[in-house]
């Protein structure tokens, strides 16, 4: 074992960022970001999966110049990396999801901003917009930053958080469809997890007068039981006329929900399984990715994009060729933002996009047109 690296110049990969980071934090915190549910198969599957890979890559391609831009909802973005909604940022990091915004926006990135923040998501918005004027407007106007809503059974407040998403200006609302209850995570249910005092759910509860003021016993796992797990297809058409933003859902493994999706007139579709940390034994989203894409066609006119144990530029480059638009990262913007805040978080993203270029140059592909399937053999 090393001594943890304290320069965020000396690491290397996403892997040093969250070796550090676990150092860090309390144990309850690193066991809530870690977890996956129950026996954790879907969280390692999700990295397996990337593994059962390899790419042929090409020679004698002119590589002097590599170009990772892409369309995502009709927008163009620097980099397929996106990041993926996490809940509660100020348990990383005193500056929590501001830090998070300010990278994000300083750097054109997309940021989806979670409802379970403990940032307003205005606040969430004007300061990553803020960030991105000061960078030179590369990300102004809102459209890279996303909305997540989780549906609840209070309508009125699933509605003020939609309205207050599309106030906000926000580009597209993320709605997540794998969480009707919340997987069990075993470590989280032994500490008994909930957020400390002083911090809370900003976009739910005001400071001092929320649910868990008043109930001193409030713990994270009765959070998801407020969610409509009654919620269906048949219900998204509320959604579609409360906002005129696009829709995405986030939590999609199978060819026929993919094909509903479409029908239902989504934007998009986030193949994911909530980092292994809902259904147990879900199929890993990488091996989940072909089928979804082959059922959509090429003309789909919904863009496909992944997350689940992305953690280096060569496994962006395989979910691109077997299909994806773009990806999402949860859990090592999490790390990044703990280890340095603000700079953490523009170095894991740093990390993941020269990987990326450094993949496309050796695999001789210059531009994300070129990364198709045909660069990946099977292991
Ligand atoms: C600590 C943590 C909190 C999360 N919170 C949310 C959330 O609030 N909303 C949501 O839709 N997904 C949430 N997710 C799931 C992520 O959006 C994403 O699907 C997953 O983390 C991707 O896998 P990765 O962590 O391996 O990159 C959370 C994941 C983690 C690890
Ligand atoms: C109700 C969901 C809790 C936040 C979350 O999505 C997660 O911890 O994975």
């Amino acid at each position: 074992m090393t001594e943890p690296t304290l320069e965020v110049s000396s690491l290397l990969t996403v892997r040093d960022v969250e070796r550090l980071a676990r150092t860090m934090l309390p144990k309850s915190t690193v066991d809530y970001f870690r977890s996956g549910s129950d026996a954790e198969y879907t969280r390692r599957a999700n990295r397996g999966a990337f593994r059962k890979w390899a790419i042929a890559y090409r020679v004698l391609v002119d590589v002097s110049r590599v170009d990772t831009r892409v369309r995502v909802l009709g927008q163009e973005l620097a980099s397929p990396i996106l990041i993926a909604p996490t809940a509660y940022h100020r348990l990383a990091h005193p500056e929590g999801e501001r830090a998070t915004a300010r990278a994000a926006g300083g750097s054109g990135t997309l940021y989806v901003a979670s409802t379970l923040a403990t940032t307003s998501l205005e606040d969430i918005a004007a300061t990553y917009d803020a960030a991105g004027a000061s960078a030179g407007g590369a990300s102004v106007g809102g459209a890279s930053r996303w909305f997540q809503l989780y549906v609840h059974k209070d309508r009125g407040l699933t509605r003020s958080l939609v309205e207050r998403a599309e106030a906000s200006g926000y580009g597209a609302l993320v709605v997540t469809v794998d969480t009707p209850v919340l997987g069990r995570r075993l470590r989280d249910v032994r500490n008994a997890f909930g957020l400390p005092d002083g911090m809370h759910m900003a976009n739910l509860f005001a400071p001092g007068d929320g649910i868990e003021a008043k109930d001193p016993a409030f713990r994270h796992a009765q959070i998801a039981a407020r969610h409509d797990a009654s919620f269906t297809w048949h219900d998204l058409a509320s959604i579609r006329a409360w906002t005129r933003m696009p829709l995405v859902l986030k939590g999609i493994v199978r060819a026929d929900d993919a094909l509903r999706a479409r029908d239902s007139g989504v934007a998009g579709i986030i193949v994911s399984n909530h980092g292994g940390r809902q259904l147990d034994s879900a199929v890993a989203t990488l091996d989940a990715l072909p089928s979804v894409v082959e059922a959509l066609g090429a003309q789909a006119g919904v863009d496909v994009l992944l997350d689940g144990g992305v953690r280096w530029g060569t496994d962006v480059f395989k979910a691109l060729a077997l299909g994806a638009r773009a990806v999402l990262v949860g859990r090592p913007i999490v790390w990044g933002l703990t280890a340095f805040g603000e700079a953490g978080v523009a170095r894991v993203l740093d990390i993941l996009r020269s990987e990326l270029v450094h993949a496309m140059t050796l695999a001789g592909c210059p531009a994300i047109d070129a990364v198709t399937r045909d660069m990946l053999v099977r292991r």
